[in-house]
Order: C-alpha cells, then structure tokens, then sequence
C-alpha cells in the first residue's frame, strides 16, 4: 500500500504536536473579570460560580497581585453596588468616591502595569437592573448614552487605562470618545461589547453582582442569539465611532460570529467566556463527568482559534496555572 499523505506523521510525538499547534494560548490572552464589594476583609464564594470570589476592594487589591506575579495583564472591574445608593438615573455611577472609582485607584496605586479595565453599563447601579435609564417601562437609549459617557469620564478621571461599555445602546462609542477627547483624555481606550447577545449564559454573573433585570428581559438592547450579520453592522459601527478593541459576549456559543467579527475588522477582537460557561464546566467535573483541567483548556483555545485575541475568562488564573504546569 502506498500513500503520499499521511497526515499523522505530524501528530506522532508531543514534540511534533507542539511544533505544528496552530493556535497557543499565554497569560497575555486574559482578561480577568473581579467582582468587588464593600466591607474589609471580605472574600464571598459565589454560589453559582464555585471557587470564584466577590471581595472587598482590599482584598481585590491582594488578589491582583497575585495575577500580576503570574503574568496577567489585565482585569475586568466589576462592583456590587448597595441597593440605598441604586436609582433609575445610575447616579451612583458618576460618584467620583464611588466603589468603581476608588478601586481604579487602588489597583492601579498597588500594580501601575496591571491593565484595568472597567465595566461602563448602568445594571449594577440601577433599581431596575437594566443597563439603561427606564421611562414608562422602555430603556431609553439616547439619556443613558450621556450617563454611559459621563460614568467613562468619570472611570478615566479616576485612573482607568480602558472603558468597557457593556450596554448595547446605540451610538455609545462615539459619545464617549467624544467626552474623553474634550476632556483631555486622549490615552483612555474603549473596549466596546460590540456584539452582546441576550444570553441565558448571563445567569450567575447577575447572582455575583445581584444585578437581574427587575422587570422584562434585555432583548430590547442586546442582540437576538438568530442573527449573525448584525453582529458584523454592530461591530463596524463601533469601529467607526472610535472603538479600540471589539468584544464578541458569550463566546462558545458564539464562535462563528468571533470568527466573522475577526475577518471583518482590523482592531482586537475580544471574547468574553461568560459566567454561565464557566459554571457548566465546573457542575460537570464536580459530578465527575468531564476532566475540568482539560474542559478549560480546550474550550479557551477553541475561543482563541476562532478568532479572539483576547479572552475574558474567569478561568484565567487556572489556565495560566495549566499551562505553566
Ligand atoms: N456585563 C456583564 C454581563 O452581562 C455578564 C457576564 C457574565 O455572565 O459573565
Ligand atoms: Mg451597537
């Protein structure tokens, strides 16, 4: 028998594998997302995401350190705002002495090179959960731009290297860059969630930060999980209004649209592997179901091959464990 290809010659050896592999994944893929609280001292296991933490900003503060000494890069910031400071305007957001704003400070007094990132979206601060001001039960678009832009300002004043709004309102990345240029912050970059999807996914993030809409659902703003070319007119849009880096939310389910959203533009394309996939991964390898350390590698690297530059992950810090292992 005789074959000219064989396709296994180059699959014979771990070494031979390693030097084929087409895609690799490094700690400078991830972006960590880190829930902050109130209080000193606090470290609170979310239910529905074992082993990952809601912390005081203290403590936030140490475990940033920590993802710096292993070569992370970058962190998502994320706050759990007090239900007495919650309103319909988001008012809480702009408080330059606000949970987010002196946490910008804090990390970036405690690691100047960490990367941080901060989450710009009105759910955490709002007493609807909705990520944008709510008049006669609809999300008004154009008000909630001009608080996303002030709440940016707000994040840049207070020491962030990149905005991340998450919110899905139309014509966002433009009023931002627009603020931050007439304010002389012309270093802040903006992360924009280009292509959110209204996800069932989502589900235990909004138990981390008690964040659920309290009324509807978000399909009104965020994308409908049937379409794929919207996603590429999203993308291109916040290209076009200034965006620095692109995000593609969730991402496993979503793979064809990184893929398309990767070919489309020439900017970043980040991923975010949501709560709600971290959470599969971790119920089936407690049950004994699948080999978690495997499940996370694979499923990070399919991310990356799709398309994604950057990976948001909540597996981050065990990834970069795997990988050094
Ligand atoms: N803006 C953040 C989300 O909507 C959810 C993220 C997650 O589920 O991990
Ligand atoms: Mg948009």
């Amino acid at each position: 028998m005789f074959q000219i290809k064989r396709n296994r010659i180059l699959r014979t050896t771990p070494s031979l594998r390693a030097l084929v592999a087409e895609t690799t994944l490094t700690p400078n893929d991830f972006i960590v997302p880190l829930f902050i609280d109130e209080g000193e001292g606090q470290e609170v296991e979310i239910p529905s995401m074992p082993n990952y933490y809601r912390r005081s900003l203290d403590k936030t503060v140490r475990e940033v350190e920590a993802l710096w000494s292993i070569g992370i890069k970058s962190v998502l910031l994320f706050i759990k705002c007090t239900d007495d400071r919650k309103d319909n305007l988001g008012t809480e957001a702009l408080n330059p002495n606000g949970l987010m704003q002196r946490s910008i400070r804090a990390i970036k007094a405690a690691v100047p090179g960490m990367i941080v990132m901060t989450d710009v979206a009105l759910d955490p601060y709002s007493t609807y959960g909705h990520d944008g001001i709510v008049e006669n039960g609809e999300i008004v678009n154009d008000p909630t731009v001009e608080v996303l832009a002030n709440m940016s300002l707000s994040h840049a004043q207070a020491g962030a290297d990149i905005v991340a709004p998450s919110d899905m309102m139309d014509g966002r990345i433009g009023a931002i860059r627009k603020t931050l240029e007439e304010n002389g912050f012309t270093k802040t970059g903006i992360l924009a969630y280009s292509a959110k999807y209204a996800s069932c996914f989502y589900g235990p993030f909004r138990d981390a930060l008690d964040s659920a809409p309290g009324f509807g659902d978000k399909k009104t703003y965020q994308m409908d999980y049937a379409n794929r070319r919207e996603a590429i007119k999203e993308t291109l849009m916040d290209v076009e209004e200034g965006a620095d880096i692109v995000m593609v939310k969730p991402a496993m389910a979503y793979l064809d649209i990184i893929r398309e959203v990767r070919d489309a533009v020439t900017v970043p394309v980040s991923a975010y592997h949501v709560s709600g996939e971290y959470s599969m991964i971790k119920a089936a390898a407690r049950m004994g179901w699948l080999n978690e350390d495997k499940a996370i590698l694979e499923s990070l690297c399919s991310i990356k091959r799709a398309g994604a530059d950057l990976i948001a992950t909540y597996f981050a810090k065990d990834a970069v464990k795997l990988l050094n292992a």
